[in-house]
């Protein structure tokens, strides 16, 4: 596998509820205004037996090697069938979460250790990372009121919405800690404003690449 290529891939992170769903659609509109074709998709999933995984990793009880074993599985599948085939042709791959999460939820959140999630990261990846990763930044005070919004009348919460605050916490620093050693990959959104000025900010981060 080459990690060589034309295309551009943009990730998206950030703990739940932080608001990257709310401007992921924009993002893609604008992509493909300027002309390109987009391929958007999501971890875990992206594919029909990453999407099967999804289930698993979002419901069933397990530890958290099992979680990072399983994500990244489902992530092979998605990276081989999915990303890498799009980027060879020069389409942009605008992903809703990929492997920072691993480490931010099941690194920094579960306690797994990051040394064996940088081994599987490797195996799995073969040098593979986002050109651009979009970190939404959000206290996980707000972020919680924000789901408790967004849940009622919706979906019952999976198993990494239920967790506390401190869980979520945890997670923050996580990401945090992985924009600190890739500044040149992460761009940091502060989430904690109204939609508009996220929205801004998302635009400013797209056009200081010339996107
Ligand atoms: N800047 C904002 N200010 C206030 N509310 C917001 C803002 N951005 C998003 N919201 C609301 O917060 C809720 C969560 O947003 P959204 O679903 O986009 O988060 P998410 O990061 O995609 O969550 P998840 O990772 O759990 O899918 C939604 O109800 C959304 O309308
Ligand atoms: C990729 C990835 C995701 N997760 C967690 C993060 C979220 O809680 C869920 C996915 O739900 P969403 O509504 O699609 O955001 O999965 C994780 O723990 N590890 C990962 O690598």
């Amino acid at each position: 596998m080459s990690v060589v290529s034309s295309g551009r891939f943009i990730s998206i992170e950030g703990i739940d509820g932080a608001g990257k769903s709310t401007h992921l659609q924009s993002m893609v509109e604008r992509f493909a205004r300027s002309g390109a074709t987009v391929v958007q998709t999501r971890e875990p999933g992206g594919t029909e037996l990453a999407e099967a995984l999804r289930g698993l990793f979002l419901h069933a009880g397990m530890d958290g090697l099992t979680e990072a074993l399983l994500v990244f599985a489902g992530r092979r599948d998605h990276l081989l069938r999915v990303i890498e085939p799009a980027l060879a042709r020069g389409d942009t791959v605008v992903c809703d979460r990929f492997a920072d999460a691993s480490f931010a939820y099941q690194g920094h959140g579960r306690g797994m250790d990051l040394q064996q999630l940088a081994t599987l990261e490797q195996w799995v990846l073969e040098g593979r990372q986002p050109d651009l990763t979009l970190w939404f930044d959000l206290d996980p005070a707000i972020a919680a009121q924000r789901r408790v919004g967004r849940e009622v009348g919706a979906r019952e919460a999976d198993r990494f919405e239920q967790q506390d605050l401190e869980f979520f916490t945890r997670v923050r620093a996580g990401y945090a800690a992985r924009a600190a050693a890739a500044p040149q990959r992460f761009v940091r959104i502060d989430a904690g404003v109204s939609v508009a000025e996220v929205a801004a900010q998302v635009a400013a981060a797209l056009e200081s690449r010339g996107w």
